[in-house]
């Protein structure tokens, strides 16, 4: 499998998605640029964090518009798997690959610290080997992760297993206090009713090397491993 890593102009996590995939994973990566026309021939999309156009108007509203976003749409209603990080989920919100959006956080503030967090269920490729009562240790760094969609759209997103990691606390119970920004039924990432989609504002990217001290997040990388032939 091959995955692309898209840098925007303010991406800051495309570096860091690429030495995890590469030398902890082993993987083969195409750096993309965001003015690429094609996707040169990448099985698996990441739009990586950052403050892409110095989130101007909205985090995503603009790198919306980049030209890659056009393959990007055409690669996930393919069925393609594309995933977002933090600004990449806000973009892939933006872009409307993924329901509902993200919002200031409650308290107006960005909040950069750990969290934990936990699968919902194991019905896609990312979270498909994740044990649902264990809480991940993960870091968030954002100012815009509140999210919010409509009632019907929570309510399709619960019945159709599309919720695919809630914050919770240290022992996996999913309460008020350990909702870091105020997001909806606690919902830390999403996916698209095809499950070839998805987005999640911690950043797994940031908990996946031992030197580091925390390997959480390689969890969800070897979820989304496990189950795809190279
Ligand atoms: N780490 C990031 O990707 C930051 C996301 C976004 N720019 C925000 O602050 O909400």
């Amino acid at each position: 499998m091959k995955f692309g890593v898209i840098t925007f102009p303010g991406s800051n996590c495309d570096a860091d998605m690429i030495y995890v995939l590469e030398s902890l994973f082993n993987q083969k990566v195409e750096r993309l640029w965001h003015k690429d026309t094609d996707l040169k021939g990448v099985d698996f999309v990441i739009l990586p964090g950052g403050f892409s156009y110095g989130d101007y108007l909205r985090s995503g509203a603009i790198a919306n518009y980049s030209p890659i976003m056009t393959e990007v749409v055409k690669h996930a209603e393919k069925g393609g798997y594309v995933m977002g990080i933090c600004n990449g989920f806000q973009i892939l919100c933006e872009s409307k690959l993924l329901p509902g959006t993200l919002l200031h956080n409650n308290n107006q503030k960005f909040i950069c610290k750990n969290i934990h967090l936990k699968a919902d269920n194991n019905a896609s490729i990312v979270n498909a080997h994740i044990d649902t009562k264990q809480a991940l240790k993960i870091p968030i760094a954002h100012g815009e992760g509140r999210y919010f969609a409509s009632e019907e759209t929570i309510a399709e997103l619960n019945a159709n297993n599309q919720i695919i990691f809630r914050y919770c606390d240290e022992n996996g119970d999913i309460t008020e206090e350990s909702n870091p920004n105020g997001s909806l039924e606690n919902i830390a990432g999403v996916c698209n009713a095809g499950k070839n989609v998805f987005g999640m504002m911690p950043h797994p990217e940031r908990a996946a090397d031992a030197e580091l001290g925390n390997v959480d997040g390689a969890l969800i990388f070897e979820s989304i491993l496990g189950l795809i032939k190279a």
